[in-house]
């Protein structure tokens, strides 16, 4: 790895560095992770920090509805700010979901309490190509608006914005909501490669777009949810998906900020995913971190990998199994602490509080 083959830390020709909170934020230990440079520790932020582990979210969501407060930038400001107060984490993720830009374009989907993204008419032909329109930043205002908030409230405490990845976006509208199986998904893959190719290529436009007004509103960093794509045997993942998230990451790439790529059960297509464009890797629990960065390849960041599940269990062992990531990340020259996918809803906030606190301690340098 050459200095060169690292990410730039944004600058600016103007104001004395100390001064500006850019300066501040660029020199954060979260993107000094991703950039594989020197931390002062191990920076840590869990995936769905904010959400329903947390009561304060409870509170501020009674009586209102999951893609409702999404488009509500006083209520997604509070709801991000939530676990940076709380935990102390090392970077914000901007509170939606990866349905909201599908929304925004006019698509007739909801979030069920207890079920998820639910979309009334699946996508099944080329006729329903036609409702997927491009998105325009006016689409979308209430993001904007909520960036914007955030970033003068989140000081040098980087916000990470994000959006889902074509195919896991394309699995929910074919299917018109979670899916075990994906069967349609792939039936449409397989059998009309075509069409197959046209869906996940709007999916990506509109993707780069609603990516592309967050970073202009000042996100740090972006992460492309690729939830679903463990789903797939490598060939197909690196035929039929694969160039559809290559052109998000090559669409943001002008702006500089790191890349993050995540995925569930995706460990033996880490180095496809890494090839798409990320600067920055997602791991699930199921590969050891030092074992993913060899599949994943040189010049990237890792981040991960503690299962969510094992917060349940009493706290010395939450702190043994912690130990095991921080080990297997312990000479890799970029690691982001997080869980191997999101908090489940059941988590004591305490314990991550905790997490976080012994991740920083066993990692001060
Ligand atoms: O299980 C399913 O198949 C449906 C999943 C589901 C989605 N949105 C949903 C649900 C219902 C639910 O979580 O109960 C609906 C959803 N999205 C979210 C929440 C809040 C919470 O989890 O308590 C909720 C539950 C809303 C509620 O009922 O109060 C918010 C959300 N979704 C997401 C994020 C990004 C992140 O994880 O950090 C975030 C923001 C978290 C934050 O700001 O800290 C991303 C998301 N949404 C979704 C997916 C697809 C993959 C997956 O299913 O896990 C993914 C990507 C991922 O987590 O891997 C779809």
């Amino acid at each position: 790895m050459t200095a060169d083959d690292r990410i730039p830390a944004p600058t600016s020709p103007s104001a004395p560095e100390a001064a500006r909170p850019g300066a501040a934020v660029a020199d954060s230990a979260f993107l000094r992770a991703c950039r594989r440079e020197p931390v002062p520790y191990t920076p840590v932020w869990f995936m769905r920090q904010a959400g329903r582990s947390l009561p304060e979210y409870r509170r501020v969501r009674e009586g209102i509805g999951m893609l409702d407060s999404c488009m509500r930038p006083d209520l997604v400001a509070e709801i991000t700010l939530q676990p940076v107060r709380r935990h102390k984490v090392d970077a914000a993720i901007y509170f939606s979901d990866i349905v909201v830009p599908l929304k925004a374009i006019g698509i007739d989907l909801d979030i069920k309490p207890g079920v998820g993204p639910v979309v009334d008419r699946p996508f099944r032909t080329r006729e329903d190509l036609e409702r997927l329109r491009p998105l325009d930043p006016d689409d979308v205002t209430y993001v904007t608006e909520a960036v914007g908030a955030l970033t003068a409230e989140l000081g040098a405490t980087p916000l990470i914005g994000f959006a889902g990845a074509p195919f896991t976006l394309a699995s929910y509208l074919v299917e018109g909501g979670p899916s075990r199986n994906h069967e349609h998904t792939k039936a449409m893959m397989y059998g009309a490669p075509e069409l197959w190719a046209d869906l996940l290529d709007r999916l990506a436009d509109i993707t780069a777009a609603f990516l592309k007004v967050q970073i202009e509103a000042g996100a740090s960093a972006v992460q492309l949810f690729d939830s679903w794509a463990g789903a797939l045997a490598p060939e197909d993942y690196r035929h039929s998906v694969l160039p559809a998230s290559a052109k998000v990451f090559d669409a943001v790439a002008p702006y500089g900020v790191p890349r993050i790529h995540f995925g569930v059960g995706t460990g033996e297509l880490l180095g496809a995913m890494a090839e798409a464009g990320a600067d920055v890797v997602g791991v699930d629990w199921r590969v050891p971190l030092d074992e993913a960065a060899r599949r994943i390849g040189p010049d990237k960041a890792v981040q991960g990998n503690l299962d969510p599940a094992v917060l349940f269990a009493p706290r010395p062992a939450v702190e043994a199994q912690a130990r095991r990531v921080l080990d297997a990340a312990r000479d890799l020259p970029g690691h982001v602490f997080n869980l191997g996918h999101g908090v489940l809803p059941d988590t004591d906030p305490d314990a991550l509080t905790r997490l976080v606190e012994f991740v920083h301690e066993q990692t001060a340098r």
